[in-house]
């Protein structure tokens, strides 16, 4: 099985422009990154980056400048074994939280995202592809039923939460085991919880 982390490496996490520099936006992603590509390895899964220009990380890296589907839509279509994509914004993913993916024998495994993305999958299915974006867990739970009824849908806290708007951040200093949360924290970010509404502050 190839697993791929894809990865924005310029511009990366945008909608988190309000709290983070675009040179803080790099370090925290990059950081994020990190935490992925460990809790694979501790998986013994040997992990790739996808990544949208060149990178140097502690990993075997594919330079593809197009936008995710075209450049994972070419990994399915050119491999001839499973293949796992694992996002690499998943903050709180753990090696344990990673094997309810790999551990259905299944088609197709979906990790269905916060917010209606799709944070993670495998695919044995030759044919399934990916329509990423504007709730696409919805699309790709269309296209695996289109081919099989062989489906599993992994149900993680973990693996459903990826770190896309300042709120999120939140859940990294309380669940985050990683990099990340040491990023968040050197960086001066602190848990508010403020009449039982929780956040951070800096
Ligand atoms: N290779 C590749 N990876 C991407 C691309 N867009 C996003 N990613 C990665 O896919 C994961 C999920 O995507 P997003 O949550 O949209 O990440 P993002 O684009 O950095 O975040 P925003 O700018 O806030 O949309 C992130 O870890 C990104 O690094 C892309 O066009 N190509
Ligand atoms: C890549 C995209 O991430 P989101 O924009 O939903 O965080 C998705 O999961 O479809």
């Amino acid at each position: 099985m190839r697993t791929v982390v894809p990865f924005a490496v310029s511009e990366p996490k945008t909608r988190l422009s309000s709290v983070l520099s675009p040179d803080e936006r790099r370090e925290f992603a990059r950081a994020m990154l990190d935490d992925v590509l460990a809790a694979l390895r501790a998986l013994d899964r040997e992990p790739e980056v996808l990544a949208t220009e060149r990178v140097d990380v502690d990993a075997p890296v594919t330079v593809d400048d197009r936008p995710l589907d075209p450049a994972i839509n070419e990994v399915l279509e050119t491999t001839d074994e499973a293949v796992a994509v694992v996002m690499a914004d998943l903050a709180l993913a753990t090696p344990d939280a990673l094997d309810q993916l790999f551990s259905p024998d299944a088609d197709v495994v979906l990790a269905p995202g916060r917010g209606g993305g799709t944070n993670a999958f495998v695919a044995r299915h030759p044919d399934f592809r990916v329509d990423y974006h504007d709730a696409s867990i919805r699309d790709h739970r269309r296209i695996a039923a289109e081919l099989t009824d062989d489906v599993v849908e992994v149900d993680s806290f973990r693996l459903a939460t990826d770190v896309d708007d300042p709120s999120d951040l939140a859940e990294v200093l309380l669940h985050g085991e990683g990099e990340a949360a040491d990023w968040l924290r050197e960086a001066g970010f602190e848990l508010s919880v403020d009449d039982g509404r929780v956040g951070v502050s800096r």
